[in-house]
């Protein structure tokens, strides 16, 4: 099969992903079991790309379940290398209003209960984390922004996204506290979902949409789901624009990433001493290394 090298995980709100042609729909069998839902295969503007709903495209799975390793497994397995993740997020700075977009490239990493590695069973590798978010690809993002020339729309570029575990939302006295560290944005979903693509190296890049101002602020209510969805609807149509133009930017001429060789100097164990089993299980993010 012809690999597909760029990939969408759609989160709150973005089930599909508008324009798609000649879409077929692939249930992924994974050694990690079945991803967050089948993925939306076809060309978009004649590009080949994989759709893939973080929640399900009924929005079934909460944060914690989210089967993150047999999602990036499956994008890895069809041949993503380019992966564009769309976010909802409260904002933790008074500039970032709801409905603004931003582009972290940094993230905080609180979650509790979720597996966050391929490695394990006889395979050791400690990628670097340093930096998460692929900078080419975070800008071909802000340059697809710029490209769509959106009426009233903004863009803030850098940084820091907060994870949580939720499913509940921040404290007061949390949201207070993710302030004083100067993060820019708090969500539930992008840890381990980052940390898993650059063990899979596959170059990341989150497009947050920025829903509500959590509970820190004064002047506006405390976040609620329907508050965050409702606002998300407002700017879904603009993050759909801005993927597409991305795709076509990235298509025309895939800019190098690091990413994309983040196991050279991270393998500690040699394939080749690797139990056969996990080195079959890890086989798509092991190929160039065997
Ligand atoms: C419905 S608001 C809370 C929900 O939205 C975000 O998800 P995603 O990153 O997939 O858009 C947030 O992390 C929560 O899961
Ligand atoms: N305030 C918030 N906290 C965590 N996740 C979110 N997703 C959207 N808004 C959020």
């Amino acid at each position: 099969m012809t690999p597909i090298r760029f990939g969408i995980i759609g989160g709150s709100g973005l089930y599909k992903m508008e324009g798609l042609e000649d879409m077929r729909e692939i249930a992924v069998d994974t050694p990690y079991g079945a991803p967050s839902d089948a993925i939306a295969t076809g060309t978009l503007d004649g590009v080949p790309v994989a759709f893939l709903a973080r929640h399900g495209r009924s929005h079934s799975t909460l944060p914690g379940d989210i089967p993150f390793r047999a999602n990036i497994w499956a994008l890895k397995s069809l041949g993503v290398d380019y992966l564009v993740s769309v976010s909802a997020v409260g904002s933790l700075k008074e500039a970032l209003a709801p409905r603004h977009m931003a582009l972290p490239d940094q993230f905080i990493d609180l979650t509790r209960h979720r597996a966050g590695t391929f490695f394990g069973d006889g395979a050791v590798a400690h990628v670097s984390l340093a930096h998460p978010v692929c900078a080419a690809l975070s800008a071909a993002l802000a340059q697809a922004f710029d490209d769509c020339a959106l009426p009233d729309a903004v863009l803030h570029r850098g940084g820091t996204y907060v994870c949580i575990e939720g499913p509940q939302f921040s404290t007061y006295a949390e949201s207070q506290l993710y302030r004083s560290w100067d993060a820019s944005v708090i969500g539930m979903t992008n840890m381990p979902e980052a940390r898993l693509a650059r063990e899979a190296e596959i170059a990341y890049a989150t497009l947050a949409l920025v829903t509500d101002y959590d509970c820190w602020h004064e002047g506006h209510d405390a976040v609620t789901a329907d508050i965050a969805i409702g606002n998300l609807m407002h700017n879904a149509a603009n993050a759909q624009r801005v993927l597409r133009a991305c795709i076509a930017r990235l298509a025309a001429a895939p800019p190098a990433s690091k990413a994309h060789s983040a196991l050279q100097q991270a393998l500690v164990t040699q394939p080749a001493a690797m139990p056969e089993a996990t080195r079959a299980r890890l086989a798509p993010l092991l190929k160039k290394y065997l």
